[in-house]
């Protein structure tokens, strides 16, 4: 049986032998880093890949790791007969890239299987995305699929989502944005809602979707409360197209921390 190296714990293996004079005299292993744990999530995540399957690929620094796994897998003749629907531009050159065959939607409207990561994970499986922007043809592809395994480093857990301060992303089109800006500013009153416009580059010009959007970040002080109620309130005003909250789609979390994966399924949890 294999042994987890020094620096790492996984469930089981046995635990390295602790008497050897090396344990005393080497020094110890530098800690993993982010990008080591998100790869790990990745390649665990890969194993839910069979032969034949339609996946969905997510998009950002976490799934390329999926990405390029699959690719290799496809290289190795250890998978045959997979295609991919890419989530994002940048997913579908990094699938291209890696070997995997490409399709869409209306080309394969169920998905068998889609790997993605988040930027903030509760402990119910809900999600948010989109602070890399490609929020919208995550939660169609995703939304598609029959299993959504979402692959993060321990850095992404939340107790709630929208609580950390950081970006709740919103797709809004173009015309008149200010204003949906200005509605989406309004919206949550009681939770200090701050709404800004996503800039980029010297020029701060507006971010561009791949679908010729814009994105309305929005940060909050205090808890928004209900977050069905929230995403009906965000998707009713005209201008808005899609939010980052992902709720109730996750199927499964893996999660790649200091002390080694974690699986959650969402069946196993309660209520
Ligand atoms: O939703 C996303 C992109 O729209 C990403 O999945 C999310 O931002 C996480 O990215 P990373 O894996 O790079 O931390």
């Amino acid at each position: 049986m294999a042994v987890a190296p020094p620096h790492l714990f996984l469930p089981n293996m046995p635990p390295p032998p602790t008497t050897s004079a090396v344990a005393t005299t080497s020094p110890p292993p530098p800690p993993l880093t982010q990008d080591e744990l998100k790869r790990m999530a990745a390649h665990r995540a890969v194993e839910y890949v069979k032969s034949g399957m339609v996946l969905g690929l997510g998009t950002g620094s976490t799934a390329v790791h999926a990405i390029r796994r699959i690719g290799d897998l496809l290289r190795e003749g250890k998978l045959t007969g997979v295609v991919g629907i890419p989530t994002s531009k940048m997913t579908e050159e990094q699938a291209t890239e890696a070997g995997i065959p490409l399709s869409d939607l209306e080309s394969h409207p169920s998905v068998d299987l889609a790997i993605d990561g988040a930027d903030e994970v509760d402990p119910q499986l809900n999600l948010v995305k989109g602070r890399g922007g490609s929020l919208l043809r995550e939660k169609m592809i995703e939304g598609a699929c029959e299993t959504f395994v979402v692959i993060v480093d321990e850095s992404k857990l939340v107790d709630h989502i929208g609580g950390t301060g950081l970006a709740l992303p919103v797709e809004v089109i173009p015309f008149c944005c200010n204003f949906t800006v200005e509605r989406l500013r309004e919206l949550f009153p009681d939770s200090g809602c701050r709404a800004e416009l996503r800039r980029v580059g010297e020029k701060q010009v507006p971010f561009v979707t791949d679908n010729g959007n814009y994105i309305v970040n929005l940060y909050f002080e205090r808890d928004f409360g209900d977050l069905n109620e929230a995403s009906d309130r965000i998707l009713r005003i005209p201008g808005v197209v899609e939010h980052g909250m992902f709720l109730g789609m996750a199927t499964t979390l893996i999660v790649a921390g200091k002390l080694g994966v974690t699986v959650k399924e969402k069946s196993e949890l309660a209520g």
